[in-house]
């Protein structure tokens, strides 16, 4: 795959065409939704993309209490009198910018409400506190992302929001991917990171374990950062993979039994 990394960019190896479904999606106004799970290279797709563009990002961590005025703004105090503040979505509507919602699925109901003619060919922002309505200039993009491994059946994105986007699942990346991403990340060199990346592949393999998800590329780049900088392989797994990965002995011995296979 041709390497479109420039050097100001957010360093991002795509996996597939993952930037060209990007581009199109963009391109003709279309929302996006990411899939995968948790530290597997998502926000840092989306930071790469928006820089690539040239647009502005908003990215917003959604949790259970975010709601519409969270995102669209609110009337404040300030010095005595009352101002209307925009919210990131609203900032980034105006600004013909990217909206990045992160694990949109955790936002309260009534961001739907707002997100739902934003996300289909309407493309427009209803402000109801302040009477606004904004249509979305062409450049503007919304971008979500959702972690469908997560077992939360009580937070599922239901058909109607998800079939407004254009959607790519993630997944960790293959070791030919992910072993450059921990190296670059790291600075740990290639044999280390080669180990770090087959040890992730064999917790990934893992079935039947109280493991909720695999080990994150994110966590591997922790481990191979406290080892890169001298700590000992042994405890820089136990710190950074076995300790964050489960609180259950039996399951961090089995973490600890795979690890010595490879490291021997
Ligand atoms: N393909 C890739 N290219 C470059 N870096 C990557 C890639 N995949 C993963 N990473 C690295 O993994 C780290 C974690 O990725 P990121 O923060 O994007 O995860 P995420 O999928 O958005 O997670 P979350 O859902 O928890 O927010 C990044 O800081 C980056 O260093």
């Amino acid at each position: 795959m041709k390497d479109l990394q420039t050097s100001d960019l957010p360093f991002y190896r795509p996996v597939a065409d993952e930037c060209d479904v990007f581009e199109t999606a963009h391109a003709n106004g279309l929302p996006l939704l990411l899939k995968g799970p948790t530290g597997c290279g998502k926000t840092r797709f989306v930071e790469h993309m928006a820089a690539r563009l040239g647009l502005p990002l908003h990215t917003v961590a959604c949790h259970d209490d975010l709601s519409a005025a969270d995102l669209i703004g609110r009337y404040l105090l300030k010095g005595g009198e009352t101002v209307w503040v925009d919210g990131p979505l609203t900032r980034a509507v105006r600004e013909g910018g990217i909206c990045y919602l992160d694990e949109v699925v955790e936002a309260r109901k009534d961001v739907t409400v707002v997100l739902h003619p934003l996300t289909d060919d309407r493309r427009r922002l209803v402000m109801d506190r302040t009477g606004e309505e904004l249509e979305a200039p062409k450049p503007f993009m919304l971008v979500a992302s959702y972690n469908p491994g997560y077992q939360n059946i009580l937070k599922k994105l239901k058909p109607s929001t998800r079939q407004r986007f254009i959607s790519i699942g993630f997944d960790f990346p293959a070791p030919e991917v992910e072993t450059p991403v921990v190296m670059r990340e790291s600075r740990l060199d290639e044999a280390r990171a080669t180990a770090l990346v087959r040890l992730a592949g064999k917790i990934r393999a893992l079935s039947g374990m109280d493991l909720e998800e695999g080990v994150s590329t994110r966590l591997l780049i922790y481990a191979a950062t406290m080892i890169a900088r001298g700590m000992a392989v042994d405890r820089a797994i136990e710190a950074a993979i076995i300790e964050p990965l489960s609180d259950e002995p039996d399951v961090q011995q089995a973490l600890r039994d795979l690890a010595a296979v490879i490291y021997g």
